[in-house]
């Protein structure tokens, strides 16, 4: 929870960065919804703060998430990297590494009824985060692709996009190992 919560706090910070570089203003008006999603705005809470409830249904206090202090350095490490290559790279490359959000709907509708089956402990309200990406996410994804498709048309370019998936794979390999680690420790 408290490791998955540093990730969450910095995707609209590198959604922030990637909005300074997209050269379309249609395209900003899109991507800038995903920094409100996450964000949210006055009477739409967003999804951080779904997330600090699903915290809160696990027990855990809202300002402990927040300060993060209890992060692993291998999750502080991989995320930090993440909002460094979105920060560096151009803004193809950086929208490419958020490809791996193609395959997570599968994954957050398994995993809303596996946490219902597994933890029925859990507040229904608790789940809210994974329920409202369940619709906010197939327009990211569809985003994603446009942009990608339409814009990587010669081959170094789609090769850059592979090399921003695989690194953003890495990511994600590294934080689940940084995690996986600490907790099965004996
Ligand atoms: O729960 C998941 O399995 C999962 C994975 C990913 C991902 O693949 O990075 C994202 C999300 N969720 C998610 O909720 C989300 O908002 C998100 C944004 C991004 C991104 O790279 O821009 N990935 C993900």
């Amino acid at each position: 929870m408290r490791n998955r919560f540093y990730y969450q706090v910095n995707l609209p910070v590198k959604d922030a960065f990637i909005l300074t570089k997209l050269p379309g203003r249609d395209d900003r008006r899109r991507w800038i919804q995903r920094i409100i999603d996450h964000d949210g705005r006055t009477g739409d809470e967003g999804g951080i703060e779904k997330w600090i409830r699903l915290g809160e249904a696990v027990g855990l206090a809202r300002q402990e998430l927040l300060d993060g202090e209890s992060v692993l350095p291998g999750v502080r490490f991989a995320v930090d990297a993440y909002v460094d290559f979105c920060r560096r790279k151009p803004w193809l490359e950086s929208v490419a590494s958020a490809l791996t959000e193609l395959f997570a709907p599968d994954l957050l509708s398994k995993r809303i009824s596996d946490v219902e089956r597994h933890y029925p402990w859990i507040a229904s309200d608790g789940l809210e985060y994974f329920r409202a990406r369940l619709t906010q996410q197939p327009k990211d994804i569809a985003h994603l692709l446009e942009l990608v498709i339409e814009n990587a048309t010669s081959r170094e370019q789609q090769d850059a996009c592979m090399r921003a998936l695989e690194f953003k794979c890495d990511v994600l390999w590294s934080l689940l190992d940084a995690v996986q680690l600490e907790y099965s420790k004996s």
